[in-house]
This record gives C-alpha cells, structure tokens and sequence, in this order.
C-alpha cells in the first residue's frame, strides 16, 4: 500500500515537472486550479502536448504520423508506452520518451474525466491527421476562412470543448458552460488567431503558413512578399485585415467568461485571454511582426496576471485594448470601416 502511493506521488510529481519544462508561464496557472480541477487540467494539457509534438514533428514519415494521431486516444490506455522515434526537439521529445509516466497519471483520474480527455484526444488528432494527409499537404496552407477556422477549430477550438466538459464535470462550474459549443470555441480561436498573427515571421521561416490565403491574397502574390519594404503598406492593410478577423470572437469570449463563478476556474480562463487582447493591440499596424517575433512586455503581462481576477477588470482590460486598436486605425486603411464597427460590436458586448 505504501509502495504503492509513493509510486504515484512520484509519477506526479514528474507529470508537473513536464508541465513546467513545456509551458513556461503557464504551468504556474494550471498549478492555481481547485484540487478537484487541477491533476485532470494537467494531464489534459501534457496529452495535448504530446499529440502536438507528433503533428510539428516532419522527421516523421506521414503514414507513421497519421497512424499515431488517429490512435492516441488508445494510447493514452496503453501502461507502459513510450515513443522515441520522433526528431531532435529536446524539449518535446523527453515528453514522449517518458510519456508512460503520463499514462500513469491519467489512469488514475477519474474516469468521467479521462472519458472527456480521451474523446478530445480522438477528435483532435483526426482533425490533425485529416489536415496533415489532406491536400493541405504542400506547406499546410490555410486556402479558404473557412478552413482557417477548422483548422484553429481542431488545435484549438476543441481544447476549449474539453475544458468545459472538465469544469461542468467537476460541479465548479455549471453544466450551461459545456452547452454552449460557440463560446467554447471561441476561447480557442481567439488565443489560436492571435498567436498565428503573432507568429507570422517564425512560421514563415519555419516553411509553415496559417494564414489563409482568402485574405492574404488581396494583398500580395507570395506570403512571403509581406518582408519586402517595398510592400510596406500592402502588409500593413493584409494584417490589419487579420486582426479584423480575430476581433469577431471578442464578444463571445468576454460572455464565456462571464459565465464562470468558481474563482480558480475565472483566473485560469482569463489571463490567456487578456494576454491575447493585448498581443493583439501590439501588433495591429506593427510591421515589426513581418521581421521578428514579438511579445508584450514582462511587466505589462505582470500587471494583466494580477488585474485578471474579476469580470469587471477583465472588461476594462480589453475596453482599454480595443481602445488602443481604435487609436491605431488608419482612416486610409481599406479595413478602417470594417475595423471601426467590429470594434462599435465588441464595445457594446462589454
Ligand atoms: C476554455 O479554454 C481555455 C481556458 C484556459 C486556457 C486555455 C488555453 O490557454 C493556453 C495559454 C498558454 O499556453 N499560453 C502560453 C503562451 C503562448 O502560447 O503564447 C504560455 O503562457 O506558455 C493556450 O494557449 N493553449 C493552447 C491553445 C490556444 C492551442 C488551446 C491551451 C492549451 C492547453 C490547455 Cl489545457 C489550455 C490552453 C483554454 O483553451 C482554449
């Protein structure tokens, strides 16, 4: 009996010491959760980080790809499996070498919530694994909005079913929460768009495009044509498109979180989403984002971490942002009618 609760407390132990190796901030959030909450959020997050490493790996060969995304949700049953097939990445491969630990762990929670960890984990990595083998294959580019959106759908979109159904389960938060799908799936665009607007020079780089090619090509020829000075402004007009489109989701998030009553459960869902309103208030009409990767500051994310902890703050933190973008928006922009009343609709939703 004591053998066997050291085993566990050791094997949980290594699981938090995985989250704070692939999460930097956010492992300190996850780690702020009510106890009832806190071990099934974990896991979930450290399953989802292993079915993402094997979707970024390319050392895979693609049958070998689609054959562990569309089976990891019997994976995640199987004591004792590990994986290290996959490429150089040190920090994600260690997840997945030692990811029998994390089994481990997951089938000690209870069963309610490894049913609504394993049913995510099996949309998600057939979601995946349709894109990846599907004719988005060439660089995984994004054609059509509507594809943009089933793509941020599947990585993210269903990160926030699943955390619903994990809070509705826990009786923290009502069983409403989980109904709702939209909302749910906002809170994953809104974070999953941002990033990809954020992070437009690094997948360049990294031969990956998300942005879809609806909008970016009323702008230029090749994704790429946006680092050429020459193209200064068409760059400018093609993100401030983008955000145009992310801006859409504001009004869902702020009524999702609206929504919440368990404190834990509030801060953990807000800050992701306050840190997004802000990343995205910095780079609208910041070319810099075509150049190099940018992060708000460490004091400002500080300040947003501490501001996070009522709905009141939280509409206050994003009326000040969306203010921001306002102030920013260019009357010679060909978006500036369009921004101007996405920002009118966010400004009556909060
Ligand atoms: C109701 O829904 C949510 C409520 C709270 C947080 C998140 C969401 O927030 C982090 C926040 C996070 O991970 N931030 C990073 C910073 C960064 O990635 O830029 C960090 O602080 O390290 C995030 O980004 N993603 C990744 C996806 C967006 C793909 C879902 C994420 C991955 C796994 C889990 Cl369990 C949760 C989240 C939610 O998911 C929608």
């Amino acid at each position: 009996r004591l053998q066997q609760t050291l085993a566990s407390d050791a094997s949980k132990k290594r699981c938090y010491e995985f989250l704070n190796m692939t999460s930097r901030s956010f492992a300190s959030v996850i780690k702020e959760l009510d106890d009832e909450l806190r071990d099934a959020v974990c896991l979930f997050y450290l399953v989802l980080r292993g079915l993402d490493t094997i979707e970024d790996d390319m050392t895979l060969d693609l049958d070998r790809k689609v054959e562990l995304l569309r089976s990891f949700d019997q994976i995640i049953y199987k004591k004792g499996w590990t994986f290290n097939e996959n490429g150089p990445n040190e920090k994600d491969r260690a997840l997945l070498v030692h990811f029998d630990v994390i089994i481990d762990e997951f089938l000690r929670l209870k069963p309610e919530y490894q049913s609504v960890i394993a049913n995510i984990t099996k949309l998600m990595g057939n979601g995946m694994a349709d894109y990846a083998s599907g004719e988005h294959r060439e660089n995984t580019s994004v054609a059509t909005i509507k594809d943009f959106d089933l793509y941020c759908h599947y990585v993210a979109g269903l990160v926030g079913y699943g955390l619903s159904d994990l809070f509705a389960a826990s009786g923290l938060e009502s069983e409403e929460i989980a109904k709702d799908k939209a909302l749910s799936n906002s809170m994953g665009l809104f974070l999953q768009k941002t990033n990809i607007i954020r992070d437009y020079r690094e997948d360049l780089d990294d031969g990956r495009q998300f942005w879809p090619r609806e909008i970016w090509g009323k702008y230029a020829d090749k994704f790429s044509d946006f680092t050429k000075p020459e193209n200064k402004l068409k760059a400018q007009y093609c993100l401030s498109n983008m955000v145009l489109n992310v801006l859409d989701d504001v009004p869902q998030v702020l009524t999702y979180l609206s929504k919440l009553r368990n404190q834990s459960v509030f801060n953990f869902c807000a800050i992701p989403q306050v840190m997004a309103i802000s990343t995205l208030a910095l780079v609208f009409n910041n070319l810099d984002i075509f150049h190099h990767n940018i992060k708000i500051r460490k004091g400002e994310a500080v300040k947003l971490i501490l501001d996070s902890t009522d709905m009141d703050n939280v509409v206050s933190i994003f009326r000040h942002y969306v203010f921001e973008i306002s102030r920013k928006n260019e009357a010679t922009d060909p978006n500036f009618m369009e921004i101007s009343m996405a920002i009118g609709r966010v400004s009556v939703s909060c």
